[in-house]
């Protein structure tokens, strides 16, 4: 078996927990879900922090707990970093004091990563010398991420890493989680309830809710689907890997992906790049023929493939093949009476806004 395996069932009484979660052996998995879903609980009982009768935790053919056969291996035996919201360095080192007792976990033959690549690719490489207290709430949270990565860990849990920051933080260290994505081979469970964190970030989705999981996938794909339960459709909107194709004259910039191009406002990024962009279903509408005189710039030729309810009356979610890729379009009931969308019709997919998750 490949990937992260998680049996876990945990009574509370009030609360229970009854979630099977396999994960992919790389990239980043997001636990997304509402405040009390369980998701801290997921990454304890992963990191076997919480102990739970018939419990399964298993990365890859390396099991770490098989409660069935009495298999239990502690915290500290299983080769993983776990982030917390705030993080927990050392007052009295220095950054180099708090990195090196991370590395210091780990035998020197068997070292994963190195100080210099893991600063360089975290932006800590001008702080080594400095203390805690003298760092900003995101330059700490980015020591502590490399304190876990210097572990070794064979898997990285990261609980709300970016929740204790506010927003200008926050932007400051999403490109260094990005680039982590891009660079490292080892899996991230990653628990947020930020749904745009989770949009760029995430390869794959976990969606929990009252401690089950009601949606598990490749995140454009579940984040495609029409038929998500309410707490998670309230904003429904597909993400799309783009690449960025051209610069235009009028101060727009074209970006391609496997199903058209897009035009957005002008990007300061190099062609080529890639950008990662959301497509909410409340920006995009349908159009039975190609509007010929039309302010909206972005016209998709789209097939439909399904309709479904809202919870917001009168209006319905109407699901589209655009190339390789999926939109979704949130248009009233009357609009879908009247133009008789259906699976099978082909029309025109109006995109009004992009977002971009950079
Ligand atoms: N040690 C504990 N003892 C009893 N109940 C607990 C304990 N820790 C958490 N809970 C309860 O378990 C449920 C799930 O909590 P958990 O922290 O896993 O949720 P969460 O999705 O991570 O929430 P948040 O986003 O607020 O961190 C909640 O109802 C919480 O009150």
């Amino acid at each position: 078996m490949s990937g992260i395996r998680a049996r876990i069932r945990i009574d509370r009484g009030g609360f229970v927990l009854d979630a099977d979660l396999h994960l992919p052996a790389r990239g980043v998995s997001a636990l997304f879900g509402h405040s009390g879903s369980g998701k801290t609980t997921c990454l304890r009982a992963i990191a076997g922090l919480e102990r739970a009768p018939g419990a399964l935790v298993a990365l890859g053919e390396e099991v770490w707990q098989d409660e069935a056969r009495g298999v239990f291996v502690p915290t500290h035996r299983r080769a993983l970093g776990y982030v917390f919201q705030e993080a927990s360095l050392f007052p009295h080192l220095s950054v180099r004091g708090n990195l090196a007792f991370g590395m210091k976990r780990v035998a020197a033959g068997e070292r994963q990563f190195a100080l210099g690549p893991v600063a360089e690719m975290l932006g800590i490489g001008a702080l080594l010398e400095r203390r805690p207290h003298n760092l900003s709430g995101g330059e700490r949270q980015r020591v502590a991420i490399a304190r876990a990565l210097l572990s070794s860990p064979r898997l990285l849990l990261m609980d709300e890493p970016l929740a204790a920051l506010d927003l200008p933080r926050r932007q400051e260290i999403l490109p260094y989680l990005e680039r982590m994505h891009d660079e490292l081979s080892i899996p991230i469970v990653y628990v947020s309830h930020a749904p745009d964190e989770v949009a760029r970030l995430a390869d794959h989705l976990v969606l929990l809710d009252a401690g089950r999981v009601v949606a598990s996938g490749p995140l454009k794909e579940v984040l495609a689907r029409t038929d998500l339960p309410a707490a998670f459709a309230d904003d429904p909107g597909v993400v799309l890997d783009t690449v960025l194709a051209s610069h235009e004259a009028d101060n727009l910039s074209c970006l391609q992906f496997p199903g058209g191009s897009l035009f957005v406002g002008r990007r300061r990024e190099a062609l080529g790049s890639r950008l990662r962009c959301r497509i909410h279903a409340r920006d995009v509408s349908l159009a039975l023929e190609r509007p010929h005189r039309s302010s909206v710039l972005n016209l998709l030729p789209a097939l439909v493939t399904a309709c479904a309810a809202t919870d917001t009356p009168g209006h319905v979610l109407v699901q589209m093949r655009v190339g390789e890729a999926t939109l979704l379009a949130r248009i009233s009931e009357r609009s879908r009476r009247e133009l008789d969308v259906r699976p099978g019709l082909q029309a025109w997919a109006q995109v009004k806004a992009v977002a971009l998750l950079t």
